[in-house]
């Protein structure tokens, strides 16, 4: 018998992950991986794919990467539970967890009952909370749920904050000084306004391929050269910019992926549609005029380039 080689595509390309651990790690200066999440289609695997794909990543990732955090949220309690003392089991760094977006917490109370129970599941590691309200739905504010959030759940460790709205991440950050929380923002293009809100990290979809110019704008945010670190901001913007108006999510964020790190990402699953062709030939000549391919061959006369 033999294996079928011919596999859909529509199937978890596990073979890949090794060398996408490496060329974050070597290529774009990232060594903190969030599996499982918006990204990573995590919502749309089945169980037993994102017990695998977090056993990969903490394998392959195992003496190269600094923290593993799997994100483990769902909407059945148990599902989010088995994964919890999964990723415990198997050695991940910490778990996150988004809230459930069918049947929904109607406040900050039932939110973080539901959070507590997950986090009890893997007593011995640190927990983020998912905020995410714009695809999650809840919009319970992250300031109210992390109020008093450490008295019902000991290892809570902070928070991901995935919205726009810098009045609720700036309060989070200023009611919770005396804590050790983690701020991790993700809205990419606006990391710099939050890092002055006192963000002690980022988690977003770009720095899987733009991760190099972002540490060089923490790099100059950290040394207070805050008119370099507003040029790289600014240069990350005009792509995520171009990019929004072409209509960008995560399938483009595959083929952007794809085309930077040479690594076939795949297309997307269903309800997802892969990006257009159009799509990432638009792409591809952005990155190229803002230097951002390191293959470029645009070497004159590239009046946009960013570097
Ligand atoms: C909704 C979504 O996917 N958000 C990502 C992280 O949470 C971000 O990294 C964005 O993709 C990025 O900021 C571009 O808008
Ligand atoms: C980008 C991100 O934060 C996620 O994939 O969840």
């Amino acid at each position: 018998m033999f294996q079928e080689v011919t596999f859909s595509f529509r199937e978890i390309n596990f073979s890949v992950i090794g060398q996408y651990v490496d060329y974050l790690v070597e290529e774009q200066g990232v060594k903190n991986i969030f599996v499982n999440g918006t990204t990573g289609e995590g919502l749309s695997l089945s169980i037993s794919e994102r017990r695998r794909v977090a056993e990969e990543w903490v394998t392959k990732g195992r003496n190269k990467l600094d923290q593993i955090v799997i994100h483990v949220g769902a909407l059945s309690l148990k599902e989010s539970q088995e994964l919890a003392q999964h990723a415990a089991e198997i050695g991940a760094d910490g778990i996150a967890v988004i809230a459930p977006f069918f049947l929904k917490p109607w406040n900050k109370d039932v939110l973080i009952n539901f959070l507590k129970e997950v986090a009890a599941a893997a007593p011995a590691l640190p927990f983020y909370y998912y905020h995410i309200p714009a695809l999650t739905g809840v919009k319970i504010r992250a300031e109210e749920v992390l109020g008093g959030i450490q008295e019902k759940i000991p290892t809570f460790q902070g928070l991901k904050f995935s919205d726009t709205d810098l009045l609720d991440f700036g309060q989070c950050v200023d009611q919770n000084r005396q804590r050790q929380f983690a701020f991790l923002f993700g809205v990419d293009e606006q990391l710099l306004s939050a890092l002055v809100m006192g963000a002690t990290g980022a988690v977003g979809s770009t720095y899987n391929y733009l991760g190099k110019k972002t540490n060089q704008m923490l790099e100059a945010f950290e040394r207070k050269d805050f008119s370099s670190a507003l040029n790289h901001q600014f240069c990350i913007q005009r792509f995520i910019n171009f990019v929004v108006k072409l209509g960008f999510g995560v399938s483009q964020t595959k083929a952007i992926m794809t085309l930077v790190s040479g690594i076939p990402m795949g297309p997307p699953r269903l309800p997802l549609q892969k990006a257009s062709r159009e799509f990432t030939d638009n792409a591809e000549a952005k990155l190229r005029s803002l230097d951002f391919l390191s293959f470029n061959d645009l070497k004159d006369g590239n009046l946009g380039a960013c570097s």
